[in-house]
């Protein structure tokens, strides 16, 4: 184990498509002093470390290196991008078997180093692996985040930025629910600029609901052409590891544990939320339309119901 000599440290797990497209980023940056990778693969992890290291003189100084779990006790941020992704036509449901065994392995060796910091999830299912990593760590809830609806929402800004012919970053909207089938477009709270967008005189609610397919549907059309989706949750785990090491207090669509907000409870989805240091500091508890609440309501018990191989690895 290499000694932590200052600044933050964050530990990749899973250095696949994701994991090294978001050390990638990470490296591009300039966010983190310590860059450590882990994969089952060890030379996977090796090849990457080396990589990364030979941009360096192209960048500013980090140090990178392939670890093992003892380097986990001095990270402040633990990412798990390990496990299996989903091949042409697979849901993101159709992996929890798979990922939930090795999560449990996973979370096990990292909290036996001493680890005290935040994690970070972007396997899939999402939600379902970020309960099941609170539920396998211990750690207060605050402190186990998913990367949620993060890249919904981004790619929902992007395509209404598209439609309206705005800049995306001056689109307001989020995309909750389950990293999804089942995620909804919280049309309510969608606005550009402060201007609502259903308040456009112009707007046809067919081209807004293809939007949201696009969305909705946005993994499979992308892993039907090239097998993976990486460089889009590369950046958001990126803006992510950003708003917690930086103290942002930015608000962000995460997945994070529900306890009595939405009327919703003991279920991780993706919802608006303030996040810093602490990791999440405040869920927003938006008012929604009663069609927007229903369809959240739906996504939680469709998540509910797909958690049961966690409870089973629980018992
Ligand atoms: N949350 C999101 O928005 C997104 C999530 N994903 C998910 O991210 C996950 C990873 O996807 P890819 O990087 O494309 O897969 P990949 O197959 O390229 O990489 C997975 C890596 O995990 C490693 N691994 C497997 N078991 C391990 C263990 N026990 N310990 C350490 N490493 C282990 C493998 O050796 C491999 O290098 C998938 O579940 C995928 O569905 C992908 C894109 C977006
Ligand atoms: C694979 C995945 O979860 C995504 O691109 O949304």
């Amino acid at each position: 184990m290499e000694q932590k000599d200052k600044g933050s440290r964050v530990i990749v797990i899973g250095t696949g498509f994701v994991g090294s497209s978001y050390a990638y980023a990470l490296l591009n940056q300039e966010v983190v002093d310590e860059l450590v990778l882990l994969d089952l693969n060890k030379e996977k992890a090796e090849g990457d470390a080396m990589d990364l290291n030979h941009g360096m003189p192209f960048g500013s100084p980090m140090k990178i290196w392939a670890g093992t779990y003892a380097d986990c006790k001095e990270a402040d941020l633990v990412v798990i991008t390990a496990g299996a992704n989903q091949g042409p036509g697979e849901t993101r449901l159709d992996l929890i078997e798979k990922n939930a065994k090795i999560f449990k392995g996973i979370v096990e060796a990292v909290m036996s180093s001493g680890f005290n910091g935040i994690f970070i999830i972007a396997t899939n299912p999402v939600d379902i692996l970020s309960y099941a990593t609170w539920k396998f760590s211990g750690l207060p809830m605050n402190r186990v985040i998913g990367s949620g609806t993060i890249l919904d929402t981004a790619r929902f800004r992007f395509l209404i930025g598209q439609y309206f012919n705005v800049d995306s970053r001056n689109v307001h909207a989020y995309i909750m629910g389950e990293h999804g089938d089942t995620e909804l477009p919280v049309w309510s709270h969608a606005d550009i600029g402060g201007k609502p967008v259903l308040s456009y005189s112009n707007i046809d609610m067919k081209q807004l609901d293809e939007i949201f397919i696009n969305v909705r549907d946005a993994a499979y059309h992308i892993i039907e052409r090239k097998g993976a989706t990486y460089y889009g949750i590369a950046m958001g785990l990126v803006r992510l590891t950003k708003a917690i090491l930086r103290n942002e207090n930015s608000v962000l669509t995460i997945s994070t544990l529900l306890q009595g907000e939405y009327g919703l409870d003991d279920v991780y989805l993706g919802v608006p939320a303030i996040i810093n240091r602490q990791g999440v500091r405040e869920i927003l508890d938006l008012k929604l339309s009663n069609e927007e609440h229903d369809k959240l309501h739906h996504s939680a018990s469709v998540l509910k119901e797909a958690t049961k191989p966690v409870h089973d690895l629980l018992k």
